[in-house]
């Protein structure tokens, strides 16, 4: 579905992705959910960005985005083909909300844009709402983004995506502003809404390979604009072989033993 070749990214003389290639299979393929994981800084948002169309003013990017079967690098994704349109969720959920627009009519658009009625496409609406952990999902509907906390508008932002079909989810470290346990629900949504057959793959970006196994069958390692490592989960997890990707798993280790069973399943003790 997503087929990345030497993706370079330059700025002011400073290389910040050295040519990587990353693969995300389509749904219901073995990997149709893949995690790019890496420490701050080695270059996972950029990657991201460039698989989006949102490069940073100032930054070139050249190699070669499919998505689809079509060359999108570059191609802002608004003005892409509706086949090769991925959906996303990001870091920053400011930037995928009107802020002047209620909620629960920001998500029901692209259901009524597909053909639903109003009163259905407000139901669903609904339904995506109360999925993303809203315990009131007709006073979130009828918030504007503002009124809402940051880790709520980043759900609401799940919410839309998730109302969007398209091939392709692309979520950067979608769970940053959430406690424990809607991490833990928005990653089981997560799950349950992508890889599988008819749904989008995706392409989840973390900092935490301990999220990134509960969710996503492959992950890319990257460090330093690099990545150095592709593995299955259970193989990176069991046998790591670059230093970043040791780290990483060294890290998960101690935030599952920091925390309560089960509250981070799929990381061996
Ligand atoms: N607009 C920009 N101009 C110049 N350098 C940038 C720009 N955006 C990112 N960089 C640099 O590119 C590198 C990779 O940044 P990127 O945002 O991809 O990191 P990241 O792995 O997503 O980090 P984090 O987990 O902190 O979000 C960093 O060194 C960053 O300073």
């Amino acid at each position: 579905m997503l087929r990345v070749r030497s993706l370079t990214a330059v700025t002011a003389g400073r290389t910040l992705l050295h040519g990587v290639d990353l693969d995300v299979p389509a749904a219901g393929m073995p990997g149709a959910r893949t995690a790019v994981v890496g420490a701050s800084g080695s270059g996972k948002s950029l990657t991201a960005a460039a698989v989006l169309g949102r490069v940073p003013p100032g930054v070139q990017v050249t190699g070669s985005v499919r998505l689809a079967d079509q060359e999108v690098l570059g191609v802002p994704a608004p003005r892409r083909a509706d086949g090769s349109r991925p959906s996303a969720v990001g870091q920053d959920p400011s930037r995928a909300l009107h802020p002047l627009v209620a909620v629960g009519t920001q998500v029901a658009a692209p259901l009524q844009a597909l053909g639903a009625r109003r009163s259905a496409a407000r139901a669903q609406a609904l339904d995506l709402l109360g999925a993303v952990g809203f315990a009131d999902p007709r006073a979130a509907a009828s918030a504007r983004p503002a009124e809402l906390s940051g880790g709520q508008r980043q759900r609401a932002c799940l919410a839309l995506a998730l109302a969007r079909p398209g091939p392709l989810l692309v979520a950067d470290e979608p769970t940053t502003a959430l406690d424990v346990v809607t991490q833990t629900r928005v990653v089981e949504l997560l799950r349950e809404r992508t890889g599988g057959p008819g749904q989008p793959a995706l392409l989840f970006i973390t900092h935490d390979l301990a999220v990134a196994a509960q969710l996503c069958q492959r992950v890319v390692v990257v460090e330093g604009g690099r990545f150095v490592e592709v593995a299955h989960v259970a193989e990176l997890l069991s046998a790591p072989t670059s230093s970043a990707a040791r780290a990483l798993v060294a890290a998960a280790r101690r935030a599952h033993a920091a925390l309560p069973p089960r509250t981070l399943v799929g990381v061996a003790p």
